[in-house]
Protein backbone atom coordinates (compact mmCIF):
# COMPACT_ATOMS: atom_id res chain seq x y z
CA UNK A 1 0.00 0.00 0.00
CA UNK A 2 2.60 2.45 0.70
CA UNK A 3 4.61 1.31 -1.93
CA UNK A 4 1.96 2.07 -4.44
CA UNK A 5 0.92 5.08 -2.71
CA UNK A 6 4.87 5.57 -3.46
CA UNK A 7 4.50 5.05 -6.81
CA UNK A 8 1.05 7.04 -7.47
CA UNK A 9 2.88 10.30 -5.65
CA UNK A 10 6.31 10.15 -6.72
CA UNK A 11 6.73 13.26 -8.88
CA UNK A 12 4.69 15.36 -6.97
CA UNK A 13 7.12 15.34 -4.02
CA UNK A 14 9.53 17.87 -5.26
CA UNK A 15 10.57 20.09 -2.11
CA UNK A 16 6.92 19.95 -0.16
CA UNK A 17 8.74 16.93 2.33
CA UNK A 18 10.36 19.68 4.10
CA UNK A 19 6.77 21.44 4.79
CA UNK A 20 5.48 18.10 6.09
CA UNK A 21 4.56 18.06 9.53
CA UNK A 22 3.71 15.10 12.29
CA UNK A 23 6.74 13.05 10.94
CA UNK A 24 5.68 9.55 12.70
CA UNK A 25 9.31 8.33 13.44
CA UNK A 26 12.63 10.00 13.77
CA UNK A 27 14.65 11.67 11.28
CA UNK A 28 14.97 8.31 9.24
CA UNK A 29 11.46 7.49 8.60
CA UNK A 30 10.20 7.21 5.56
CA UNK A 31 6.93 7.56 5.83
CA UNK A 32 5.11 10.95 7.22
CA UNK A 33 1.51 11.83 7.89
CA UNK A 34 0.08 15.09 6.82
CA UNK A 35 -2.97 16.87 6.53
CA UNK A 36 -6.41 16.53 8.09
CA UNK A 37 -7.01 13.39 6.51
CA UNK A 38 -4.02 11.94 7.38
CA UNK A 39 -2.71 10.87 4.16
CA UNK A 40 0.65 9.33 4.26
CA UNK A 41 3.51 11.01 2.58
CA UNK A 42 6.82 9.74 1.45
CA UNK A 43 10.11 11.31 2.44
CA UNK A 44 11.39 11.93 -1.01
CA UNK A 45 15.07 12.07 -0.06
CA UNK A 46 14.83 8.79 1.92
CA UNK A 47 13.75 6.75 -1.14
CA UNK A 48 15.87 4.15 -2.26
CA UNK A 49 14.78 3.85 -5.98
CA UNK A 50 17.86 1.21 -6.84
CA UNK A 51 15.34 -1.12 -4.82
CA UNK A 52 12.31 0.44 -5.84
CA UNK A 53 13.28 0.00 -9.44
CA UNK A 54 14.28 -3.67 -9.12
CA UNK A 55 11.22 -4.62 -7.12
CA UNK A 56 9.24 -3.21 -10.58
CA UNK A 57 11.43 -5.14 -12.88
CA UNK A 58 10.82 -8.68 -10.74
CA UNK A 59 7.15 -7.86 -10.64
CA UNK A 60 6.89 -6.95 -14.54
CA UNK A 61 8.90 -10.21 -15.44
CA UNK A 62 6.68 -12.37 -13.22
CA UNK A 63 3.64 -10.77 -14.40
CA UNK A 64 4.95 -11.39 -18.29
CA UNK A 65 5.95 -15.13 -17.20
CA UNK A 66 2.46 -15.51 -15.98
CA UNK A 67 1.08 -14.20 -19.57
CA UNK A 68 3.34 -16.75 -21.61
CA UNK A 69 2.26 -19.71 -19.24
CA UNK A 70 -1.61 -18.64 -19.54
CA UNK A 71 -1.34 -18.41 -23.52
CA UNK A 72 0.16 -21.73 -23.93
CA UNK A 73 -1.86 -23.46 -22.29
CA UNK A 74 -4.87 -22.08 -23.89
CA UNK A 75 -3.40 -23.14 -27.53
CA UNK A 76 -3.44 -26.57 -28.58
CA UNK A 77 -0.73 -29.02 -28.77
CA UNK A 78 2.72 -27.27 -29.87
CA UNK A 79 4.06 -27.85 -33.35
CA UNK A 80 6.17 -31.13 -33.29
CA UNK A 81 9.30 -30.20 -35.08
CA UNK A 82 10.16 -31.13 -38.74
CA UNK A 83 13.45 -32.54 -39.88
CA UNK A 84 15.58 -30.88 -42.32
CA UNK A 85 14.12 -33.84 -45.10
CA UNK A 86 10.45 -33.77 -43.48
CA UNK A 87 7.99 -32.92 -45.57
CA UNK A 88 5.10 -30.67 -43.98
CA UNK A 89 1.96 -33.62 -45.19
CA UNK A 90 -0.33 -30.70 -45.29
CA UNK A 91 1.38 -29.05 -48.21
CA UNK A 92 1.47 -32.92 -50.34
CA UNK A 93 -1.34 -33.26 -52.64
CA UNK A 94 -1.43 -36.62 -54.29
CA UNK A 95 -2.83 -37.32 -57.71
CA UNK A 96 -2.84 -40.14 -59.96
CA UNK A 97 -0.67 -43.29 -59.71
CA UNK A 98 2.55 -43.55 -62.33
CA UNK A 99 4.49 -46.53 -61.35
CA UNK A 100 4.92 -49.52 -59.68
CA UNK A 101 8.71 -49.55 -58.16
CA UNK A 102 9.80 -52.84 -56.70
CA UNK A 103 9.31 -52.01 -53.13
CA UNK A 104 6.11 -49.65 -53.94
CA UNK A 105 3.85 -47.04 -55.70
CA UNK A 106 5.12 -43.85 -57.60
CA UNK A 107 2.38 -41.20 -57.78
CA UNK A 108 2.01 -37.60 -59.54
CA UNK A 109 1.26 -34.79 -57.12
CA UNK A 110 2.11 -31.35 -56.07
CA UNK A 111 3.88 -30.23 -52.57
CA UNK A 112 3.67 -26.79 -52.15
CA UNK A 113 2.43 -25.78 -55.85
CA UNK A 114 5.30 -27.95 -56.97
CA UNK A 115 5.11 -31.13 -59.40
CA UNK A 116 6.10 -33.97 -58.06
CA UNK A 117 6.36 -37.82 -58.09
CA UNK A 118 5.56 -39.34 -54.78
CA UNK A 119 7.27 -42.50 -54.11
CA UNK A 120 5.22 -44.43 -50.98
CA UNK A 121 6.90 -47.19 -50.15
CA UNK A 122 5.86 -50.84 -48.78
CA UNK A 123 7.83 -53.46 -47.65
CA UNK A 124 5.15 -55.73 -47.10
CA UNK A 125 4.91 -58.09 -44.20
CA UNK A 126 8.01 -60.06 -44.00
CA UNK A 127 8.26 -59.49 -40.83
CA UNK A 128 9.65 -57.15 -38.52
CA UNK A 129 13.76 -58.04 -39.57
CA UNK A 130 12.75 -57.38 -42.63
CA UNK A 131 10.95 -54.07 -42.25
CA UNK A 132 14.13 -52.79 -40.62
CA UNK A 133 16.21 -53.59 -42.87
CA UNK A 134 14.14 -51.57 -45.89
CA UNK A 135 13.84 -49.02 -43.42
CA UNK A 136 17.25 -48.61 -42.57
CA UNK A 137 18.03 -48.77 -46.30
CA UNK A 138 15.38 -45.83 -47.32
CA UNK A 139 17.21 -43.56 -44.46
CA UNK A 140 20.41 -43.86 -46.29
CA UNK A 141 18.58 -43.00 -49.88
CA UNK A 142 17.45 -40.05 -47.69
CA UNK A 143 20.74 -38.87 -46.32
CA UNK A 144 22.12 -39.69 -49.56
CA UNK A 145 19.82 -37.83 -51.55
CA UNK A 146 18.74 -34.83 -49.62
CA UNK A 147 22.79 -33.03 -49.68
CA UNK A 148 22.58 -33.24 -53.80
CA UNK A 149 22.23 -30.01 -55.77
CA UNK A 150 22.88 -30.70 -59.59
CA UNK A 151 20.62 -29.96 -62.99
CA UNK A 152 21.66 -33.93 -64.01
CA UNK A 153 20.07 -35.08 -60.77
CA UNK A 154 16.88 -35.27 -60.21
CA UNK A 155 16.01 -32.89 -57.29
CA UNK A 156 15.06 -34.35 -53.69
CA UNK A 157 12.55 -32.44 -52.54
CA UNK A 158 11.75 -34.34 -48.91
CA UNK A 159 10.44 -37.60 -47.05
CA UNK A 160 8.35 -38.62 -44.18
CA UNK A 161 10.19 -41.66 -42.38
CA UNK A 162 6.64 -43.48 -41.55
CA UNK A 163 2.99 -41.56 -41.93
CA UNK A 164 -0.37 -42.71 -41.28
CA UNK A 165 -2.06 -39.55 -42.67
CA UNK A 166 -1.63 -39.97 -46.79
CA UNK A 167 -4.20 -39.47 -48.25
CA UNK A 168 -4.17 -41.16 -51.35
CA UNK A 169 -7.32 -41.30 -54.04
CA UNK A 170 -8.46 -44.64 -54.44
CA UNK A 171 -9.38 -44.01 -57.90
CA UNK A 172 -6.13 -44.91 -59.21
CA UNK A 173 -6.44 -48.42 -58.12
CA UNK A 174 -3.58 -50.66 -57.31
CA UNK A 175 -2.13 -51.99 -53.90
CA UNK A 176 -3.99 -50.39 -50.51
CA UNK A 177 -2.04 -48.13 -48.44
CA UNK A 178 0.29 -49.61 -46.24
CA UNK A 179 -0.50 -48.19 -42.44
CA UNK A 180 2.51 -46.60 -41.94
CA UNK A 181 4.28 -45.58 -45.21
CA UNK A 182 7.50 -44.23 -45.85
CA UNK A 183 7.40 -41.41 -48.65
CA UNK A 184 9.84 -39.75 -50.80
CA UNK A 185 8.80 -36.54 -52.46
CA UNK A 186 11.68 -35.39 -55.40
CA UNK A 187 10.74 -33.21 -58.08
CA UNK A 188 8.22 -34.73 -61.42
CA UNK A 189 10.10 -34.74 -64.84
CA UNK A 190 8.13 -34.42 -67.80
CA UNK A 191 9.83 -35.94 -70.31
CA UNK A 192 9.39 -39.95 -69.06
CA UNK A 193 12.56 -42.26 -68.56
CA UNK A 194 15.43 -42.75 -71.12
CA UNK A 195 14.60 -46.33 -71.19
CA UNK A 196 11.12 -45.24 -72.76
CA UNK A 197 12.86 -42.70 -75.17
CA UNK A 198 14.96 -45.58 -76.08
CA UNK A 199 12.72 -47.69 -76.81
CA UNK A 200 10.58 -45.16 -79.04
CA UNK A 201 13.42 -45.05 -80.95
CA UNK A 202 14.22 -48.19 -81.74
CA UNK A 203 13.85 -48.11 -85.39
CA UNK A 204 14.33 -44.55 -86.06
CA UNK A 205 17.63 -43.94 -83.80
CA UNK A 206 18.69 -40.64 -81.75
CA UNK A 207 20.63 -38.31 -83.86
CA UNK A 208 24.25 -38.43 -83.05
CA UNK A 209 23.83 -34.92 -81.73
CA UNK A 210 21.25 -35.66 -78.81
CA UNK A 211 23.14 -39.28 -78.32
CA UNK A 212 26.11 -36.83 -77.04
CA UNK A 213 23.62 -34.44 -75.53
CA UNK A 214 22.93 -37.46 -73.27
CA UNK A 215 26.26 -38.76 -72.54
CA UNK A 216 27.51 -35.56 -70.87
CA UNK A 217 24.32 -34.73 -68.86
CA UNK A 218 24.84 -38.15 -67.77
CA UNK A 219 28.42 -37.86 -67.09
CA UNK A 220 28.44 -35.00 -65.41
CA UNK A 221 26.05 -35.88 -63.10
CA UNK A 222 27.58 -38.98 -62.17
CA UNK A 223 31.04 -36.83 -62.38
CA UNK A 224 29.25 -34.80 -59.25
CA UNK A 225 28.06 -38.08 -57.31
CA UNK A 226 31.44 -39.09 -57.47
CA UNK A 227 32.81 -35.72 -56.57
CA UNK A 228 30.44 -36.21 -53.36
CA UNK A 229 31.60 -39.87 -53.09
CA UNK A 230 28.55 -41.36 -53.69
CA UNK A 231 28.49 -44.36 -56.09
CA UNK A 232 24.98 -44.55 -57.47
CA UNK A 233 25.74 -48.56 -58.18
CA UNK A 234 22.43 -48.69 -60.39
CA UNK A 235 23.35 -46.84 -63.62
CA UNK A 236 20.88 -47.84 -65.85
CA UNK A 237 18.41 -46.89 -68.55
CA UNK A 238 15.57 -46.57 -65.74
CA UNK A 239 16.55 -44.66 -63.82
CA UNK A 240 17.02 -42.02 -65.85
CA UNK A 241 14.81 -39.58 -66.08
CA UNK A 242 14.17 -36.53 -68.67
CA UNK A 243 13.04 -33.05 -68.37
CA UNK A 244 10.41 -31.04 -70.33
CA UNK A 245 13.67 -30.12 -72.20
CA UNK A 246 15.16 -33.28 -72.45
CA UNK A 247 17.75 -33.18 -70.19
CA UNK A 248 18.90 -36.16 -68.30
CA UNK A 249 18.79 -36.62 -64.65
CA UNK A 250 19.81 -39.13 -62.34
CA UNK A 251 17.38 -40.76 -60.26
CA UNK A 252 17.05 -43.74 -57.83
CA UNK A 253 19.51 -43.75 -54.90
CA UNK A 254 18.09 -46.84 -53.19
CA UNK A 255 21.50 -48.11 -53.23
CA UNK A 256 23.43 -45.74 -53.79
CA UNK A 257 26.58 -45.69 -51.55
CA UNK A 258 28.63 -43.24 -49.73
CA UNK A 259 32.57 -44.22 -50.48
CA UNK A 260 34.60 -44.43 -47.24
CA UNK A 261 37.99 -42.92 -48.41
CA UNK A 262 40.15 -45.56 -49.87
CA UNK A 263 37.15 -48.19 -49.26
CA UNK A 264 35.86 -50.81 -51.50
CA UNK A 265 32.51 -52.29 -51.31
CA UNK A 266 31.34 -55.82 -52.01
CA UNK A 267 28.04 -57.63 -52.70
CA UNK A 268 26.40 -57.82 -56.40
CA UNK A 269 24.02 -54.89 -56.69
CA UNK A 270 22.27 -53.07 -59.56
CA UNK A 271 20.99 -54.68 -63.10
CA UNK A 272 22.44 -57.41 -64.66
CA UNK A 273 23.38 -55.95 -67.96
CA UNK A 274 24.92 -53.01 -66.37
CA UNK A 275 26.90 -54.44 -63.81
CA UNK A 276 30.70 -54.35 -64.03
CA UNK A 277 32.76 -58.03 -63.78
CA UNK A 278 34.26 -57.03 -61.04
CA UNK A 279 30.50 -56.46 -59.16
CA UNK A 280 29.35 -59.70 -60.81
CA UNK A 281 32.33 -62.13 -59.67
CA UNK A 282 31.64 -60.60 -56.26
CA UNK A 283 34.73 -58.68 -55.64
CA UNK A 284 35.84 -56.22 -53.96
CA UNK A 285 34.45 -52.57 -56.31
CA UNK A 286 34.81 -48.95 -55.93
CA UNK A 287 33.04 -46.03 -58.05
CA UNK A 288 34.40 -47.11 -61.41
CA UNK A 289 31.69 -49.99 -61.56
CA UNK A 290 29.63 -46.82 -61.78
CA UNK A 291 32.05 -45.91 -65.16
CA UNK A 292 31.11 -49.48 -66.65
CA UNK A 293 27.76 -49.03 -66.56
CA UNK A 294 28.29 -45.71 -68.04
CA UNK A 295 29.50 -47.35 -70.83
CA UNK A 296 26.99 -50.05 -71.06
CA UNK A 297 24.63 -47.35 -71.04
CA UNK A 298 26.64 -44.90 -74.01
CA UNK A 299 25.76 -47.70 -76.38
CA UNK A 300 22.36 -48.22 -75.23
CA UNK A 301 21.63 -44.22 -76.27
CA UNK A 302 23.74 -44.68 -79.56
CA UNK A 303 22.55 -48.39 -80.51
CA UNK A 304 18.52 -47.58 -78.82
CA UNK A 305 18.53 -51.29 -78.04
CA UNK A 306 19.30 -53.28 -74.83
CA UNK A 307 22.97 -54.34 -74.77
CA UNK A 308 22.05 -58.27 -73.62
CA UNK A 309 18.91 -58.60 -74.51
CA UNK A 310 17.02 -62.09 -72.59
CA UNK A 311 20.85 -63.22 -70.50
CA UNK A 312 20.59 -64.58 -67.67
CA UNK A 313 22.89 -64.01 -64.48
CA UNK A 314 24.31 -67.34 -65.45
CA UNK A 315 24.71 -66.14 -69.55
CA UNK A 316 26.22 -62.53 -68.34
CA UNK A 317 28.56 -64.18 -65.91
CA UNK A 318 30.49 -66.16 -68.29
CA UNK A 319 30.25 -63.88 -71.21
CA UNK A 320 31.26 -60.72 -69.55
CA UNK A 321 33.49 -62.34 -66.83
CA UNK A 322 35.13 -65.70 -68.65
CA UNK A 323 34.54 -64.52 -72.20
CA UNK A 324 35.14 -60.97 -72.15
CA UNK A 325 32.51 -60.17 -74.35
CA UNK A 326 31.31 -56.60 -74.61
CA UNK A 327 28.46 -55.14 -76.97
CA UNK A 328 29.80 -54.41 -80.51
CA UNK A 329 30.04 -51.24 -81.68
CA UNK A 330 28.27 -50.83 -84.86
CA UNK A 331 30.48 -49.53 -88.11
CA UNK A 332 28.64 -46.67 -88.60
CA UNK A 333 28.84 -44.93 -84.98
CA UNK A 334 31.30 -42.15 -85.82
CA UNK A 335 35.10 -42.46 -85.02
CA UNK A 336 34.66 -39.29 -82.98
CA UNK A 337 32.60 -42.12 -80.24
CA UNK A 338 33.73 -45.35 -81.33
CA UNK A 339 37.41 -45.13 -82.11
CA UNK A 340 38.95 -45.70 -78.81
CA UNK A 341 42.28 -46.99 -80.35
CA UNK A 342 44.32 -44.06 -79.13
CA UNK A 343 42.79 -43.98 -75.98
CA UNK A 344 42.78 -47.88 -75.19
CA UNK A 345 46.43 -49.12 -73.70
CA UNK A 346 47.29 -52.09 -72.04
CA UNK A 347 48.23 -51.39 -68.32
CA UNK A 348 50.43 -54.29 -68.36
CA UNK A 349 53.57 -52.00 -68.22
CA UNK A 350 54.45 -53.31 -71.64
CA UNK A 351 54.11 -50.14 -74.53
CA UNK A 352 52.62 -52.13 -77.12
CA UNK A 353 50.54 -50.38 -79.77
CA UNK A 354 46.72 -49.16 -79.15
CA UNK A 355 44.32 -51.80 -79.58
CA UNK A 356 41.71 -50.56 -81.61
CA UNK A 357 39.25 -53.51 -79.99
CA UNK A 358 36.10 -51.98 -81.98
CA UNK A 359 37.05 -53.00 -85.10
CA UNK A 360 37.54 -56.33 -84.53
CA UNK A 361 34.65 -57.41 -83.24
CA UNK A 362 33.85 -59.55 -80.76
CA UNK A 363 35.55 -62.56 -82.72
CA UNK A 364 38.95 -60.50 -82.33
CA UNK A 365 38.28 -59.16 -79.00
CA UNK A 366 41.45 -59.02 -76.78
CA UNK A 367 40.98 -59.92 -73.55
CA UNK A 368 43.96 -58.23 -71.54
CA UNK A 369 43.04 -55.46 -69.35
CA UNK A 370 42.54 -52.24 -70.58
CA UNK A 371 42.11 -48.88 -69.54
CA UNK A 372 39.49 -47.44 -70.91
CA UNK A 373 38.75 -43.49 -71.44
CA UNK A 374 35.53 -42.17 -72.58
CA UNK A 375 36.55 -39.44 -74.43
CA UNK A 376 34.93 -38.25 -77.49
CA UNK A 377 34.55 -35.06 -80.19
CA UNK A 378 31.67 -33.79 -81.67
CA UNK A 379 32.18 -33.85 -85.40
CA UNK A 380 31.79 -30.21 -86.71
CA UNK A 381 28.30 -30.37 -87.77
CA UNK A 382 26.73 -30.11 -84.38
CA UNK A 383 28.77 -26.89 -84.79
CA UNK A 384 29.81 -27.08 -80.78
CA UNK A 385 33.62 -27.45 -79.93
CA UNK A 386 32.00 -26.21 -76.51
CA UNK A 387 30.88 -29.70 -75.56
CA UNK A 388 34.09 -31.08 -77.18
CA UNK A 389 35.91 -29.49 -74.12
CA UNK A 390 33.68 -30.08 -71.51
CA UNK A 391 33.80 -33.57 -72.17
CA UNK A 392 37.38 -33.50 -72.58
CA UNK A 393 37.46 -32.60 -68.76
CA UNK A 394 35.44 -34.68 -67.61
CA UNK A 395 36.94 -37.03 -69.05
CA UNK A 396 40.03 -36.58 -66.86
CA UNK A 397 37.94 -37.36 -64.27
CA UNK A 398 36.41 -40.63 -65.55
CA UNK A 399 39.52 -42.10 -67.34
CA UNK A 400 40.37 -43.90 -64.49
CA UNK A 401 38.37 -47.29 -65.12
CA UNK A 402 40.79 -50.04 -65.38
CA UNK A 403 38.59 -52.99 -65.79
CA UNK A 404 38.07 -55.38 -68.95
CA UNK A 405 36.70 -52.46 -70.74
CA UNK A 406 37.02 -53.41 -74.38
CA UNK A 407 35.40 -51.39 -76.65
N1 LIG B 1 10.81 -37.76 -60.39
C1 LIG B 1 10.07 -38.49 -61.22
N2 LIG B 1 9.40 -37.90 -62.23
C2 LIG B 1 8.66 -38.63 -63.08
N3 LIG B 1 8.51 -39.96 -63.00
C3 LIG B 1 9.14 -40.61 -62.02
C4 LIG B 1 9.96 -39.91 -61.07
N4 LIG B 1 10.48 -40.81 -60.22
C5 LIG B 1 10.03 -42.01 -60.61
N5 LIG B 1 9.22 -41.90 -61.68
C6 LIG B 1 8.55 -42.99 -62.40
O1 LIG B 1 8.38 -44.08 -61.52
C7 LIG B 1 9.09 -45.24 -62.00
C8 LIG B 1 9.66 -46.02 -60.83
O2 LIG B 1 10.47 -45.17 -60.06
P1 LIG B 1 11.71 -45.69 -59.24
O3 LIG B 1 12.64 -46.36 -60.19
O4 LIG B 1 12.24 -44.58 -58.45
O5 LIG B 1 11.02 -46.73 -58.29
P2 LIG B 1 11.69 -47.98 -57.61
O6 LIG B 1 10.72 -48.50 -56.62
O7 LIG B 1 13.03 -47.61 -57.11
O8 LIG B 1 11.83 -48.93 -58.82
P3 LIG B 1 12.96 -50.00 -59.02
O9 LIG B 1 13.51 -50.32 -57.68
O10 LIG B 1 12.22 -51.12 -59.65
O11 LIG B 1 13.99 -49.34 -59.92
C9 LIG B 1 10.15 -44.66 -62.93
O12 LIG B 1 10.54 -45.59 -63.89
C10 LIG B 1 9.41 -43.48 -63.54
O13 LIG B 1 8.56 -43.91 -64.58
Amino acid sequence: MAGGAARGRRHSFGGSSSSAAGASGGGGDVFVRAGADNEVYVRADMIDLKTLDMQLERTRSQAWMEHQRSQRSASPLPEPLLLEWEIDLAKLDIQNQIAHGTFGVVYRGTYDGLDVAVKVLDWGHNGQESSAKHRAAFEKEVAVWQKLDHPNVTKFVGASMGTSQLKIPKKGGGRAVPKECCVVVVEFQHGGTLKTLLYNHRDKKLSYKKVVHLALDLARGLSYLHSKRIMHRDVKAENMLLDRKRTLKIADFGVARVEAPSCEVTGQTGTLGYMAPEVLQGKPYDHKCDVYSFGILLWETYCCAIAYPNYSLADISYHVVKLGIRPDIPRCCPRAMSDQGSRIRPVTGNRRPPVPVYRSGLAGYRSEPVEFKFEFKLPRSTGSDRYAGRLDRYTGRFGRYTGRFGW
